[in-house]
């Protein structure tokens, strides 16, 4: 049993990932301890987990992503794009194109200019009730109404892999964000729960959103979040293919083809390697 846990720490626009590898982890990765190692105050903090590379059938390395409240997602873009970054920062990979196996898939990562630039084929956006998940009628979501604490939202639903709720609204705030964010997450429309996405519309280039992230809350920044939102603006054609999403993070530039499949690029960072000590599952 090692007596620390080797980690890397990096951030996409201030969305903040640890990545464990399997071969530095002699315990379980319960949901009691990723909470604990995802406390700003009583662990490392961050926005979740990547555990990997894994052994994969489908593609030559597979990831789980751990949200903070110790859930599982099926995808994570900004994960993604940081996982890319410690494969080649670790010389993982000599080659600056791979693939990499999720629970939401198999996608496509390329690294550039050192690792400081990721962009990952996300795969296709699907506004599909059944899919995302949504209850009801099998259905496209789009432009529906949903009622939560006093207010009632126009909102689209959409898959990437992981769910959102995706909300167009005149203008965006962190705050309403907070407000509204967590009781969308929990509503009853969405089995799974949902991330949320409130959205700003600036013109057919540009789109700003603020984000509420499923098992995490409130976050600067989210790769399939930014996703999720430019295909909406781009399917309810308030927008073009290529869009580029702002947000308190930073910007995400997304491409949307025919079929919408969706591609992101934005910078990665690297903030630490360190030892976590094992003590900080005793108090
Ligand atoms: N930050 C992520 C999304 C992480 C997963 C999400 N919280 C979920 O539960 O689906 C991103 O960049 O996409």
């Amino acid at each position: 049993m090692f007596a620390q846990v080797k980690y890397s720490k990096y951030h996409a626009l201030g969305n903040d990932y640890l990545v464990i590898s399997p071969e530095n982890l002699a315990f379980e990765l319960t949901p009691e301890k990723i909470q604990r190692i995802c406390h700003r105050n009583f662990g490392i903090g961050s926005d979740g987990i990547l555990f990997g590379p894994l052994p994969a059938k489908n593609a030559k390395f597979g990831l789980r992503i751990f949200n903070p409240d110790g859930s599982e997602a099926e995808k994570s873009g900004n994960g993604l794009r940081i996982f890319c970054r410690y494969l080649w920062d670790n010389q993982i990979v000599q080659e600056e194109e791979f693939e990499i196996d999720t629970l939401g898939g198999r996608v496509q990562g390329r690294v550039t200019e050192s690792g400081r630039s990721v962009r990952v084929e996300m795969g296709r956006v699907s506004f599909q009730s059944e899919k995302i998940p949504v209850t009801g009628d099998s259905r496209e979501v789009l432009q529906e109404s949903i009622t939560v604490a006093d207010q009632i939202f126009s909102f689209c639903a959409a898959t990437i892999g992981n769910p959102h709720c995706v909300i167009q609204l005149p203008e965006v705030t962190p705050e309403i964000a907070k407000q509204y964010g967590s009781l969308l997450e929990i509503h009853p429309y969405f089995p799974n729960r949902t991330n949320v996405q409130f959205m700003k519309v600036k013109d057919r280039q540009n789109i700003q959103i603020e984000i509420w992230e499923r098992g995490a809350g409130y976050t600067l920044a989210s790769g399939s979040s930014s996703s999720a939102a430019a295909a909406v603006a781009h399917k309810l054609n308030l927008c073009d293919s290529e869009i580029t999403v702002h947000m308190p993070g930073g910007q995400i530039a997304i491409a949307i083809s025919d079929d919408f499949t969706v591609t992101m690029t934005g910078s990665v960072t690297k903030v630490a390697e360190g030892l976590m000590s094992l003590e900080v599952f005793e108090y």
